[in-house]
């Protein structure tokens, strides 16, 4: 039986990575996917992966409607065995359903991949309807890393290098760009919580201020903030 299956993560886990892997798999035992993105940094209608690879993909807009692009493939002769969704929490939710509608009535396997929470840890509507609809929900298992070396488990949106919790909620970019852009840090929770960075965590083992011993509570140097 197909299934809609939700890969989901932090920013930079190994998402696309992934989706072009199980592309990779499928296709190399005969299976005809189709691959569709919106929003990839590598710009429009394009997948890519910070691995190096990248492939070719239907952008999805605001007006595609999933359910009756594939209706149109298969009418007109074509063959979908599979669909590949990167950055899926991009994905209005009448598309998730959408999206159900091809497995369910199609029989078609549906692989969606995205992140959960944005920058103020509020759920991206596309994935909140990918976690009510799934049959499925994986969390990858390659670990994104918190400058604390703890599992980063939320995704930080920096301006000017200072981590910030008020904007829009979709403003494309990534991890480790120059101070002066839009950025992103994936921290554990406890720092996304105190609102301390790799930047913000060094600076303040740096000050003078900062005595040399005290309660439990303190945060540890960070590991790799350079
Ligand atoms: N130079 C590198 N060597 C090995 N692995 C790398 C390198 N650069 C990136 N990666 C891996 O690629 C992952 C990011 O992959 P990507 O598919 O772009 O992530 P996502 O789609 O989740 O944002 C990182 O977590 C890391 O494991
Ligand atoms: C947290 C957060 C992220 N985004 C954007 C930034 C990137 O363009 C993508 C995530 O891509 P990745 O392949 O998972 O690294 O989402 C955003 O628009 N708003 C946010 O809050």
């Amino acid at each position: 039986m197909a299934e809609l299956v939700f890969f989901s993560g932090t920013m930079d886990c190994g998402k696309s990575t992934l989706a072009l892997q199980m592309d990779h798999n499928h296709a190399a035992r005969g299976r005809q996917g189709i691959i569709f993105t919106r929003n990839d940094r590598a710009g429009a209608a394009t997948l890519s992966s910070r691995l190096g690879l990248a492939t070719g993909a239907v952008e999805v807009t605001d007006d595609l409607d999933f359910h009756a692009h594939v209706v149109q493939l298969l009418s007109g002769g074509g063959r979908a065995d599979y669909l590949i969704c990167d950055e899926a929490q991009f994905f209005a939710t009448h598309q998730i359903d959408q999206l159900a509608r091809v497995v369910d009535e199609l029989d078609i396997d549906v692989y969606t991949f995205g992140i959960t929470t944005d920058f103020r840890t509020r759920l991206f509507p596309g994935s909140q309807r990918l976690i009510e609809l799934s049959d499925r929900v994986e969390v990858l298992q390659v670990e994104a890393l918190c400058w604390c070396g703890s599992r980063a488990t939320h995704n930080a949106r920096t301006v000017g290098g200072v981590m910030v919790v008020e904007g829009a909620q979709v403003v494309i970019g990534d991890v480790a760009v120059s101070s002066d852009e839009v950025g992103y840090e994936v921290l554990c929770r406890r720092h996304h919580r105190r609102r301390m960075t790799a930047a913000t965590a060094r600076a303040a083992a740096l000050s003078p201020d900062v005595l040399p011993f005290g309660s439990g509570d303190r945060d540890p140097a960070p590991q790799n903030a350079s």
